[in-house]
């Protein structure tokens, strides 16, 4: 059961307007993408009794529905917003300033994102071993947590995949425009027929007969792929929906508790003992309420959540802490590394609205009718990019990795390189025509020119609301625990080292699954030695073993 503070068995000062709250062992701030699922498998061990405060509600009714997703972006009751400081050369046309936002509701922001569902390159997961030192994150080690993710309902059945985890990964049927993306792609000479969630390869091409852009992209080496998606029968399966709802009412010792703002963590020393809270049910306001967690603090409140919470605890650097005034618990360089991937739309004329979806036409209440009932048709697309590729530039090849694609498109990224598929055949029979949007800064220069294109871009491009890296993992920050701290812990997307080369979400489920392991392996360590610990302190000390070798107890013992 999702709960409120206003019906929680657990909150013991109820009637004070204070909660507070003893959770056996474990807590989790932030019920989003990676904290439901890290809270679904420590839950589902059995042995551990979860706790999740999320700051936002259960997904508003019509969230499963695709094509409401983009709608859902300005919803301010279920996002996070941010105003970015101003870039230099990007967002020029909104004087570099950018909106940023994440979502604010169980299941995060993989209740709100557009559910395209990618891995991201080998190269990536192996980039992660390489700075943090750590093997196991490489992606043949990761590939194991990867399957444990997904049911995979794509086209390529294979041994890369896996088929019983709780996110359905599939290519809807209804699918407008991919066969022309598909026929451009194989006219350049790129492969079609790949798996897109496969090990990324960049396949060759077969000639470069025609490549008046080389300067940008030089070596075409490019896979063009149907898009697939975290969908449930056309729905939208969210870390909410996939991980936690099915179990929710079965696992007694899983809690969650919604509408509730984490504002700081409680230390007693450097352990991490509990997490401030405040709430708003109803209209009915309080703060300060404290949870105490037993066995670990996990903090998954996003890139740009989890960091703040840090800080607002006293762990960050030095010169933001002393200028909010805040008391240094441990200096880090948290905030800092963010990364993020640009994008940019492009707008194109054509004359035939069979290869798009076109609003009019499309969301009837026949079609919403058909989608309840199949799942299929043109609500079950959120926006229609039913193509993607992968593209390495001239940028990656410069530095020597022409196998790591640094370029996603899904109709339409990656300026020239999209112009150019949109003057192949396919796409000139539906008479395809680039429909610039006027910026007075770029009329001076020709259309389609370098100066026109660089011009065009810093004016129009945006983040691709992926970020990633605030919390980032290093050499000496093993299981993702915050260092110097003893029981706090990250997982989420802030943990990531260096940014994968496609959409975030299953790099962070695939993070959530192995730190959850790692958790439980350790605990289970810990509880061994605890046990070994007793019965030699029972031979040695008699009734005085359980003090003197027990851990926690002895550091909080009013807490517990
Ligand atoms: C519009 C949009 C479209 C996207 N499309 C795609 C896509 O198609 N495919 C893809 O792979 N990726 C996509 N992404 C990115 C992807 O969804 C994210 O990278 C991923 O979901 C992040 O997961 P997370 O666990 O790090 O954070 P989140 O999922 O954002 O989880 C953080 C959670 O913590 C909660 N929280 C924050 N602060 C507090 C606090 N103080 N107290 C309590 N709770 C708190 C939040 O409410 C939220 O539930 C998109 C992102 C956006 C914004």
């Amino acid at each position: 059961m999702v709960e409120t503070l206003t019906n929680t068995p657990c909150c013991l000062d109820f009637a004070a307007s204070k909660c507070v709250v003893n959770v056996d062992l474990c807590y989790l701030v932030g019920g989003g993408t990676g904290g439901l699922a890290v809270a679904r498998r420590l839950a589902e061990d059995g042995r551990h009794t979860v706790l999740v405060l999320e700051s936002g509600g259960i997904p508003k009714e019509g969230n499963e529905i695709p094509a409401l997703a983009p709608g859902f972006t300005s919803d301010s009751d279920i996002i996070f917003r941010y105003t970015s400081v101003p870039q230099q050369n990007a967002a020029l046309s909104t004087d570099g300033l950018e909106r940023i936002i994440s979502g604010r509701m169980l299941g995060g922001t993989s209740s709100l994102n557009y559910m395209h569902f990618n891995r991201g390159s080998p190269r990536d997961y192996d980039a992660w071993a390489e700075s943090t030192g750590d093997q196991s994150w490489k992606y043949s080690n990761m590939l194991p947590y990867l399957k444990r993710i997904e049911t995979y309902a794509g086209d390529y059945p294979s041994d890369q995949h896996g088929y019983f985890g709780p996110v359905m990964l599939s290519r809807p049927k209804y699918a407008p425009g991919l066969d022309y993306w598909l026929e451009a792609g194989k006219s350049l000479g790129y492969q079609t027929r790949v798996d897109p969630n496969g090990p990324q390869k960049i396949s060759k091409r077969t000639e470069l007969n025609y490549c008046p852009l080389k300067e940008l992209i030089v070596n075409l080496d490019t896979r063009f792929t149907a898009t697939e998606f975290s969908k449930r029968l056309g729905r939208r399966d969210s870390s909410y929906t996939a991980y936690i709802q099915p179990i929710l009412s079965s696992t007694p010792n899983l809690r969650v508790l919604t509408n509730v703002n984490a504002t700081q963590i409680m230390f007693s020393g450097k352990h991490a003992v509990g997490v401030k809270f405040d709430s708003n049910i109803q209209n009915s306001y309080s703060t300060d309420n404290v949870v105490y967690a037993k066995k670990e603090i996990i903090i998954s409140a996003g890139s740009y959540g989890s960091p703040v919470l840090l800080m607002r605890s006293g762990i960050g650097p030095r010169e933001v802490l002393e200028a909010a005034k805040i008391p240094i618990l441990q200096e880090l360089p948290v905030g800092k590394n963010l990364q993020n991937h640009i994008a940019l739309e492009l707008d194109f004329l054509i004359n035939d609205t069979s290869a798009v979806i076109h609003p009019p036409r499309d969301f009837t209440p026949e079609n919403l009718e058909l989608f309840n009932r199949t799942g299929d048709g043109p609500y079950s697309s959120a926006g229609g990019a039913t193509g993607q590729a992968f593209i390495a530039s001239s940028v990656a090849k410069a530095a020597g990795e022409s196998d790591w694609a640094d370029i996603q498109f899904t109709m339409a990224h990656s300026v020239k390189e999209v112009l150019r598929v949109m003057e192949t055949e396919s796409y000139q029979r539906l008479g395809a025509r680039f429909d610039s949007i006027e910026i007075p800064a770029c009329m001076n220069f020709q259309m389609k020119s370098d100066e026109f294109l660089a011009c065009y871009i810093k004016h129009l491009s945006h983040n691709g609301c992926h970020p990633v890296g605030t919390c980032k993992m290093g050499p000496s920050r093993p299981f993702c625990c915050v260092i110097g701290i003893h029981g706090l812990r990250i997982a989420d997307a802030s943990v990531m080292p260096s940014i994968v080369n496609a959409n975030t979400q299953v790099a962070v489920y695939a993070i959530a699954e192995r730190v959850s392991e790692l958790i439980l392996q350790q605990w289970q360590q810990q509880s061994s030695f605890r046990q070994k610990s007793w019965h030699h302190g029972q031979s040695q000390f008699g009734g005085q073993s359980w003090q003197r070798f027990s851990f926690g107890r002895k550091h909080f013992p009013s807490y517990f």
